[in-house]
């Protein structure tokens, strides 16, 4: 699309007026001038493209503050001059003491703002505090401890359909992928009371998949962080916003425009039905995901509440939606993944940390069926706590950050510098406008405070005395003297919230399956936040581990009995000659259930007996069954091809009859076989005949659309002889699917 003139002009402009005002930079000498650093990579980038690119930024960095030491310059872009430090108590005055002095940014509008809006991360001053005030309670330690059940819960499920795909043995799983559906699920239950069914197939919630992208599409157009502080003194946000849109700079761009708009669209949705549960009560909040709990729904309270001086706008509570989702996303699965990560290459390690799991595990507790372990324990495990610590010790995931000088300013020093000239300088004078880049990992690797095995990985170090000079140097990290969550009023403000996740999804996948590493390298890039590829010449955030179960589930006398003999004619259990076959190795076993269980799915009748009832159940409501083993079903309901509004629960009497039109014969071996689903009686090598028509809710409930789900008798691993009916959903609309179930659940009736 070509540019309309009018637009071209300030276009034009602006650009040209950027270029004049960073010119002088060239010519003027800036006080930083004298401080060590390397020469510049380009003329007009200066070292720009080394730290950006995110296969050398690590290396290069790290390179920097080895050679040049804790306070040093690097030459930016069109003869700026940054200011990269990891000393001790300059950080103390960048973050902490003179914190006003260094905002993110001088410009009215980072690039943070302009794609989130005004949230935490794109907030300055009194707006800031005012944010940071209200979210601080929300973020209480009272508050993360109610949602230690939930985040449990999501840890089940990603115990239960990881399981599904490591079933017997070892398989090579994208570790990191399934660490951001953890997080993002956890984040939405905790955070807005939202859930994103990261673990149903086919689940793709336009939020969630932004959020996922955002910092991944971010990477490619950094110019934009450049771009938009710049352009912000002269032109405002919506006029930016059209030149990028009519600018053809970049599809990645656009991408990231379309991103920014779906995030702000999506969060006023979530924000207005919040609210709108808030003003009709707690019953109606307590229907919802997080009943209430969620810290939107705390944060939405006390913005009701709150003086007008505190109050803060719609805009801003809109923001923040955005705004944390993405702080504490790929933070804290990628922090996950490194983990798990270091835990491959380390077995021993790995072992030591799952025996400690295990022996602090209780079978049960706070209606908890599986077994897991209370929250002061969980956080007092030393092992764990230790390997937590020393992996973001040693691999922050978020490595720098920056900030802006707003006057000049001293920079108080712990170690003098030599500069150029050869005086020795123990304070450094930082002119206005500088960019200051505070190396958080390189203050967490510092021999001069950690000692010389700084860069070994070494949990043991937690469990012994630190050295005394790390002490001494009074880092200015909120957490354990590490720079990993920053200092200061802008300090991470979910550093709690991520330790408990982290925790948790350890204690659960460490107990149940063992990480290997594979052949194949794993790079980890340094950017935004630190993420892993396989390979160098991959760019796409991976981490490939082989992921093998650690107990099976033993078949217990019980239901090795199971299914009693039956005739080849009767459809409702498997042929014995083929279940001992042995095919999928887990047709005879009953799994034991994992997480929280529906009171009302609870039976303690013979498991055969129940798995009979409830096909026949599922064939009166006109479903279509594949019986995967003996104890699980894969069932749809299928499409309605009418719709109606007449009652609830009937069988939709417009529409034909279902037929069960995809039947096919079993194939021999194969793993499932499909059953003439409404008619009792057909054998599986015969055509079955037209069948019952489906069932189907009124509109507003039910959108008639196809509904899969997996039906399971699970056995209850504390308690013998009692059994739980999981029922899981695979695709379709969650309210058409919480029918089906809310019908299932009525006319099975196990409490009966
Ligand atoms: C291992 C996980 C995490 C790490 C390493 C981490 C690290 C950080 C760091 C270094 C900052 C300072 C950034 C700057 O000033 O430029 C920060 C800020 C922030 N973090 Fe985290 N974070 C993590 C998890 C989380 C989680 C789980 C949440 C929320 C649920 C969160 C929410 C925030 C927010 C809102 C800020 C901005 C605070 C402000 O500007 O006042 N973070 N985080």
């Amino acid at each position: 699309m070509s540019m309309p003139f009018y637009l071209g002009i300030p276009a034009l402009v602006s650009v040209g007026a950027l270029a004049l005002g960073l010119f002088p930079r060239f010519f003027n000498k800036s006080p930083i001038a004298n401080l060590p650093g390397p020469p510049a990579g380009s003329v007009l980038l200066g070292n720009v493209p080394q730290v950006m690119d995110p296969r050398t930024a690590g290396k290069f960095t790290a390179s920097l503050c080895e050679t040049y030491g804790p306070v040093h310059q690097i030459h930016g872009a069109l003869g700026e001059r940054l200011l990269h430090v990891f000393d001790p108590r300059a950080l103390h005055s960048i973050l902490v003491a003179d914190m006003e002095h260094f905002p993110k940014e001088l410009a009215p509008i980072n690039a943070l703002r302009f794609l989130l809006g005004p949230g935490m991360l794109g907030s300055e001053g009194l707006q800031h505090r005012r944010q940071r005030k209200l979210l601080n309670s929300a973020f209480s330690q009272t508050h993360l401890r109610n949602m230690m059940p939930m985040m449990f819960e999501v840890g089940d499920k990603l115990r239960g359909a990881m399981a599904e795909h490591v079933t017997t043995k070892a398989e090579e799983l994208d570790v990191n992928a399934w660490m951001a559906k953890t997080s993002l699920d956890i984040l939405g239950h905790a955070f807005l009371g939202y859930s994103f069914d990261s673990f149903v197939e086919d689940s793709r919630d336009s939020l969630g998949e932004s959020i996922k992208s955002f910092f991944a599409v971010f990477g490619k157009v950094s110019l934009v962080a450049f771009l938009v502080p710049s352009l912000s003194h002269f032109l405002p946000e919506s006029l930016i916003r059209m030149l990028f849109r009519v600018f053809p700079f970049s599809a990645n761009l656009h991408r990231l425009l379309d991103i920014s708009d779906t995030m702000r669209r999506r969060a006023t949705e979530i924000v207005q039905v919040k609210k709108a549960a808030l003003n009709k009560g707690d019953e109606e909040l307590l229907r919802r995901v997080g009943e209430g709990k969620d810290i939107m729904s705390l944060l939405l309270k006390s913005n009701m509440i709150a003086s007008e001086d505190d109050k803060i706008s719609d805009d801003e509570v809109i923001a923040q939606v955005s705004t944390i989702m993405l702080a504490g996303l790929d933070t804290t699965s990628n922090a996950l993944s490194h983990i798990l990560y270091v835990l491959a290459q380390d077995t021993t390690a790995q072992e030591q940390l799952r025996a400690e799991l295990l022996a602090a595990q209780r079978p049960s507790f706070a209606g908890r069926s599986t077994s897991s372990i209370p929250h002061d324990e969980l956080m007092r495990l030393p092992y764990l706590d230790a390997v937590f610590r020393e992996t973001l010790r040693l691999y922050p995931p978020v490595g720098f950050m920056s900030r802006r000088a707003a006057t000049d300013i001293v920079l108080p020093l712990t170690w003098p510098v030599c500069g150029k000239d050869g005086s020795m300088m123990h304070e450094v004078v930082v002119p206005k406008g500088t960019l200051v880049v505070p190396n958080l990992q390189a203050c967490n690797r510092n021999k001069a405070l950690w000692g010389d095995d700084a860069l070994e990985w070494r949990p043991e170090r937690w469990m012994e005395e630190l050295p005394k000079e790390l002490y001494e140097a009074h880092v200015p990290g909120i957490y354990s003297n590490l720079m990993t969550f920053s200092g200061g009023g802008r300090s991470c403000i979910g550093v709690k919230f991520a330790e408990l996740e982290t925790k948790i999804v350890l204690s659960i996948l460490l107990t149940a399956f063992k990480f290997e590493l594979t052949d194949k390298p794993v790079v980890w890039n340094f950017s935004v936040v630190d993420y892993p590829t396989m390979g160098e010449s991959s760019t796409k955030p991976e981490l490939l581990l082989k992921v093998s179960p650690l107990l099976a589930a033993p078949a217990t006398e019980k239901d090795s009995l199971v299914p009693p003999s039956a005739s080849c004619s009767d459809t409702s259990v498997t042929p014995h000659s083929f279940i001992d076959k042995g095919i999928g190795g887990s047709k005879t076993t009953i799994r034991v259930h994992h997480g929280a269980v529906d009171q009302t799915m609870v039976t303690t009748g013979s498991p055969s007996t129940v798995m009979r009832h409830v096909k026949a159940v599922l064939e009166g409501m006109g479903v279509d069954v594949i019986i995967e083993g003996d104890y699980k079903y894969r069932c749809t309901r299928p499409k309605r091809t009418h719709v109606r509004l007449d009652d609830p629960g009937t069988p939709d009497a417009s529409s034909p009859p279902h037929q069960v039109s995809s039947y096919t014969e079993p194939e021999a071996g194969s793993d499932a076989m499909r059953v003439a689903a409404a008619v009792p009686g057909s054998t599986p090598g015969s055509v079955p005949p037209i069948g019952v028509a489906a069932i189907y809710g009124v509109a507003q409930q039910d959108g008639g659309d196809e509904v899969r789900f997996a039906v399971e008798l699970t056995r209850l691993a504390q308690l013998d002889g009692t059994y739980s009916l999981d029922v899981r959903r695979l695709k379709g609309n969650l309210r058409s699917y919480t029918f089906l179930y809310d019908t299932l659940r009525q006319r099975v009736d196990l409490q009966r």
